[in-house]
Formats: C-alpha cells, sequence, structure tokens
C-alpha cells in the first residue's frame, strides 16, 4: 500500500490552488483524476465558453453599431472557434501533469473508491493518507424524461463538430442563457425551455430586459411548455408539438460523489454535496472539501474553488485558523449584452431587515452607451442608510468590468463620498460611476 501525507481527489481549481500550499510545506501528496486533469473551467466551462461569448459579443456590438455606420457581413464559423478551442482545451491535461510532475507529486487516473477512514482503492492500487482533500466539482444533472440520455450537456457542447441548424435548451440559468446566444449568435435556431423563473439569483428588472432582448436578437422563449421526451432528434413538449434539433440538457449541476463511497469514510452528504463546516472540513475531521462539490455558502464559481481550496489546505496544514470569509460574490452571465450581479439583491436585503435605498440608473443615453448603440444599459445599485453600497446589478456591454468594480467598492467599503471622489479615466464606463450610486 502506497502511503501519502495528504490524497487530492479531483484536479480542477480547487485542487490545484491547495496542491500548491501543501506540496510548499513539504507534504507528499498524490492527486486522483478521474478523466483528464485540470479541471472543468479551462477544458469545458468558463474558458472555452468565454471563446465562444467573444465571438458572439463582437458579432452583437457591430450588428448595434450598424446605424452608426458598421458596414458589410459578419459571420462566425464554428470550425475555426472549435479548431482554436481544442489546440487550448487539450493542452490543458499536459500541461498541468508537467507542472505537477515537477513539483513531484504522484498522478493517478482512474475511479476511486475509499475503503475504510483513511485509504482509498484505484484500479486494484491501495493509497492511504492521515488527511484527505475532496475536490472533484459538478457534473450536469441528468435529464429525467424518456429518452433524457439523447440530450448533449455543456460538456458535449465543445465536441459538435458542426453548429447545429437548431438547438432547443431546457433550463434558465447560466449554462442556458449562455449557450443559447453563442448559439443564436453563430446563427442556429435556438429555443428556450424556461420552467420557472429565469435566472433566479440576478436581479429581475436585469434579467427581464435580458430575456426581451433574448426574443428581439431571435431566441424562442417559451415557458408555457415542458419537455416531454427526447426520441432520437426529436424534442416532444407537453401539448404534444414537436420540435426537430440538438437538445442541451441545462437544467443544473450536482455533486460529483456518487462513485467514491464516501459514507465510508464517514463523510456526510446531501444533493448540495459534502457537508463542510466554516473551515471546510467535513464530518471526517481529518477529509476536507472544496470547490463545487463543497456545500459551503459559496456560489459553485471558479474564483471561490480556488479561494477554498487555498483555505481548506492552510487548515489542513496548521488546524482550522482560517474561516470562510464573508465577500460579496461577484459574477456574469456571459450573454450579448452579459448581465452581471455582486453583493445583495433587494430580495435579499429585505429579507435581512436591512435599511436600505434603491437608485435604478437607465444608461442607454449615457454617451458611454449611446456611442456604441446599446439600448440596454441599465443599473440598479442597492445603498445602506449610511451610505455604502451593499448591491449593484447591471445589464449592457460594459456589465462585466463595472461589476469588477462594484465589487472593488463593496470590499473594500468605500462610501458614497469616496466613489465621487475616486479619479478614474475618461471617456470610459468607470467615469460613469459617479452618477450610478
Ligand atoms: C459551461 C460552464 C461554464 C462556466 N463558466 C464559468 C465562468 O464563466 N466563471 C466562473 O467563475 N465559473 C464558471 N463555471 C463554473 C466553474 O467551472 C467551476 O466553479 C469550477 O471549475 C469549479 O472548480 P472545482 O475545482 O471545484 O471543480 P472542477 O474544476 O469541476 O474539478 C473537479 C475535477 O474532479 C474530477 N472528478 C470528478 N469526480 C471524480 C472522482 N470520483 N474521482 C476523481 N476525480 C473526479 C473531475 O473530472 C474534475 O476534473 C462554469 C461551469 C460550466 C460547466
Ligand atoms: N458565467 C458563469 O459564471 C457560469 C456559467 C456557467 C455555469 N456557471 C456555474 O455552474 C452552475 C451550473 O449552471 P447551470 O446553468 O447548469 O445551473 P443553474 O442552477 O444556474 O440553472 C439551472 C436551471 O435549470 C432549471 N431546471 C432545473 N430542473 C429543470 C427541469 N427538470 N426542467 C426544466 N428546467 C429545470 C432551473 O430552474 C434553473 O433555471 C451555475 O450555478 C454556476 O455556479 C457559472
Amino acid at each position: 500500500m502506497k502511503r501519502y501525507d495528504v490524497i487530492i481527489i479531483g484536479s480542477g481549481s480547487a485542487a490545484s490552488q491547495a496542491a500548491t500550499i501543501l506540496r510548499d510545506a513539504g507534504k507528499e501528496i498524490a492527486i486522483i483524476e478521474n478523466w483528464t486533469f485540470g479541471g472543468t473551467c479551462p477544458q469545458r466551462g468558463c474558458d472555452p465558453k468565454k471563446m465562444l461569448a467573444e465571438g458572439a459579443e463582437l458579432l452583437a456590438r457591430a450588428e448595434r453599431m450598424r446605424e452608426l455606420g458598421v458596414e458589410g457581413s459578419l459571420s462566425l464559423d464554428w470550425s475555426s472557434f472549435k479548431k482554436r478551442i481544442d489546440e487550448y482545451r487539450f493542452s490543458i491535461p499536459t500541461s498541468k501533469t508537467q507542472h505537477w510532475n515537477e513539483m513531484n507529486i504522484d498522478l493517478y487516473q482512474g475511479e476511486p473508491h475509499f475503503i475504510d477512514k483513511d485509504s482509498i482503492v484505484i484500479d486494484g492500487h491501495e493509497l492511504s493518507a492521515p488527511q484527505f482533500l475532496i475536490a472533484t466539482g459538478q457534473t450536469p444533472r441528468p435529464l429525467d424524461i424518456p429518452g433524457g440520455e439523447h440530450a448533449i450537456t455543456s460538456d458535449d457542447v465543445f465536441d459538435l463538430e458542426s453548429l447545429p441548424k437548431s438547438i432547443h435548451i431546457v433550463g434558465a440559468g447560466y449554462i442556458a442563457f449562455e449557450f443559447a446566444h453563442i448559439f443564436r449568435r453563430f446563427g442556429s435556431e435556438v429555443t428556450l425551455l424556461i420552467r420557472s423563473r429565469a435566472l433566479k439569483a440576478f436581479d429581475p428588472n436585469v434579467v427581464h430586459r435580458l430575456v426581451e432582448e433574448s426574443k428581439h436578437i431571435g431566441i424562442t422563449v417559451r415557458h408555457d411548455v415542458e419537455p416531454t421526451r427526447i426520441d432520437g432528434n426529436i424534442l416532444t413538449l407537453s401539448d404534444d408539438s414537436t420540435l426537430e434539433g440538438v437538445v442541451l440538457n441545462a437544467t443544473g449541476r450536482i455533486p460529483s460523489i456518487e462513485r467514491l463511497h464516501l459514507d465510508t469514510a464517514g463523510v456526510e452528504t446531501d444533493h448540495d454535496g459534502v457537508h463542510v463546516n466554516g473551515y471546510l472540513q467535513t464530518s471526517n475531521p481529518n477529509i476536507y472539501a472544496a470547490g463545487d462539490v463543497a456545500s459551503s455558502p459559496n456560489p459553485a464559481l471558479t474564483p471561490f474553488a480556488g479561494q477554498e481550496g487555498r483555505i481548506a489546505a492552510l487548515n489542513m496544514l496548521h488546524g482550522n485558523t482560517r474561516a470562510l470569509p464573508e465577500r460579496p460574490a461577484p459574477t456574469i452571465v456571459f450573454t450579448t449584452p452579459p448581465i452581471a450581479k455582486v453583493g445583495l439583491t433587494v430580495e435579499e436585503a429585505e429579507a435581512e431587515g436591512i435599511d436600505f435605498e434603491v437608485k435604478e440608473t437607465d444608461m442607454s443615453h449615457f454617451l458611454t452607451y449611446s456611442r456604441i448603440n446599446d439600448a440596454t444599459a441599465y443599473t440598479k445599485v442597492l445603498l445602506s442608510a449610511d451610505d455604502y453600497v451593499i448591491g449593484a446589478h447591471v445589464i449592457g456591454h460594459h456589465a462585466p468590468e463595472l461589476i469588477n468594480l462594484f465589487s472593488f467598492i463593496i470590499q473594500n467599503k468605500l462610501s458614497h463620498q469616496h466613489v465621487k471622489h475616486l479619479e478614474v479615466a475618461y471617456p470610459t464606463a468607470a467615469s460613469d460611476l459617479t452618477y450610478l450610486i
């Protein structure tokens, strides 16, 4: 039996950050991965998605500026984008394994499961360690209708050799909206099948504008029907009508814990993931969990997976000394236009009984947006009674960078007065900040 100081299961952002800290502290470690090394974000998540979204945004921007004099036709070629994405995503396992080999970390590829509280078996090899980190992320939720297995998931999108003529997307979260806009801008016919409130973690006024813009660019948005079965490339709906084309299952992601036999190791779980305390320690004190798989208060986003990997590693080294910080989570849906939020929504602030006021601004007439003909630009900012930003919600071309600024303002507790006197370059989206709060 091979022994290590720490065994990390999973090789994404959480695992990667933890491995560096544990190895730098002199720990003998192993990383186990049951797919290709490197995790979701660079291989089938944020990074390849953003490469497609950049194309979609460029086309959207050119379209918007037609009235201002942009001429000629512009189109997006799926195969060329895919070629570039493949070059990038297929390089990840090699660069990751090279890096970890240089750090003298042992790597195992296969399906591990616990056989007791400090040992696992992987492909017939028994490995043991006094400490483990579970960092196995999430996986697409199966689509629970007859023939649901014929639907593709976001994992499969990057394997599509050609652009689907029609794509029908089930779900109304990040993945549904991002891919609806990407496929529409590339030229597919797109249907969005929405069961309940769209993007429910986001501000309703912002989401309303996004849904209207989705319809405006030709996405068919349907709230009236549900998918009932899939036969090959035929999707049957609850009103007995059918749609032909590719079905994308975007109904959410579930923790990847199924085959680990965590109960054998005394690790409690539920449908949200591995139970952890504020130090990311599980119900077995020698086992920690970090990233998307951990049912911590953090959203399932890359920066938080990395942060949790670092915190778990430090607590594994030094005892439970680092609690998860309470930080506002900036997050963006990369649609065309993008939407973004940080801090509290109105619903959350009301539920917490906070005394606050709301400032809504239609920014479309600001020169920053009228010069690019962006008619959707809008912000909603929540200000506490003592004049601090506690939440910001944005739609518009500049939403991603604006939300990072709002995040900086909230995290550094800059008051309204501070923000009014910030020196920023003009003419930029940041130079409008003073009018938004
Ligand atoms: C399409 C898509 C787009 C996204 N876009 C964004 C974005 O724009 N911004 C953002 O912040 N976040 C985005 N995310 C979320 C982001 O990818 C995740 O939050 C992040 O990758 C989580 O990191 P992690 O280390 O917790 O898990 P992962 O990166 O998922 O790594 C877990 C690893 O564990 C492996 N594994 C699973 N089960 C086992 C097992 N039993 N044994 C061994 N190994 C196992 C997996 O194969 C995987 O390699 C996106 C996600 C998706 C799916
Ligand atoms: N830009 C980003 O940062 C980004 C992009 C993609 C994914 N992510 C991360 O990945 C996570 C997963 O994304 P996601 O879009 O898969 O999940 P999600 O939780 O954002 O959305 C799932 C959607 O599916 C709907 N749904 C669930 N079951 C359904 C059913 N049976 N029929 C119809 N609709 C159903 C839900 O109501 C919801 O609208 C996100 O929560 C986020 O943390 C982030």
